[in-house]
């Protein structure tokens, strides 16, 4: 590279409180919860995008595994769910991008984790459904680090609807398990290789998107 675009580079890095916050949480806690990544306002485009493609039948059940070892079992999971492709994204969906991307620049910049692709997905949990205990890699595939959701559930949701995100991780020695409620703007980040995860039954129907920032 260029000197001067070298210098101009680092001149321009900026240290980011939110950013470092969210890796020295990972770091220390393998998983970290964001309140407000995204607030009210993009919450409810985006909402309003996933459920008007929803009404639009583009959502699919969920399956289990990746496309090579695909089954779909009720038993495990019972979310809907539909891929967000970047490169035709709504207005909201493009913010939605924009966010993530800085994140990643920012972690690329100092973690040197590699993260060179991410895949993104809406989910809705309707009444009943839930998601067993699981890791977030396949396999056959190791590429997935990270493991972001995205909460997109109304203002009014209550903790009596359920849905709470169980994240079950090992402090010193013995397993723990740690609830998370699916706050509307909540983000929780967390390894994906590493921590084991469930959805609990939900009783109102529960929106989020859901996706990965992957090496290679
Ligand atoms: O929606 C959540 O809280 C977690 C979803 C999940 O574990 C997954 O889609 O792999
Ligand atoms: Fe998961």
């Amino acid at each position: 590279m260029n000197e001067a675009v070298e210098l101009f580079e680092q001149l321009e890095f900026r240290e980011n409180p939110l950013y470092e916050k969210i890796i020295s949480d990972l770091l220390e806690n393998q998983y970290c919860i964001v309140e407000n990544f995204f607030d009210l306002e993009e919450v409810a485009q985006l909402r309003e995008n996933l459920l008007e493609q929803y009404e639009e039948d583009c959502f699919k059940k969920a399956a289990i595994g990746n496309k090579l070892n695909e089954t779909i079992e009720k038993a495990v999971r019972g979310d809907f769910i539909l891929w967000i492709n970047e490169a035709n994204a709504f207005e909201a969906e493009k913010r939605f991008f924009s966010k993530i991307n800085s994140f990643v620049e920012y972690l690329n910049k100092t973690c040197f984790l590699g993260i060179l692709q991410k895949e993104f997905h809406y989910a809705l949990y309707p009444e009943g459904t839930f998601y067993k205990r699981h890791l977030d890699t396949f396999q056959n595939d190791d590429r997935r680090k990270l493991s972001l959701v995205c909460y997109l559930n109304d203002e009014d949701w209550k903790p009596e609807n359920g849905g709470e995100l169980v994240i079950y991780k090992e402090e010193h020695g013995v397993e723990v398990a740690k609830t998370i409620y699916p706050f509307p703007g909540r983000v929780v980040i967390f390894e994906s290789q590493l921590l084991e995860h469930e959805v609990k039954p939900v009783k109102t129907t529960r929106l989020s998107i859901t996706g990965w920032l992957k090496t290679r």
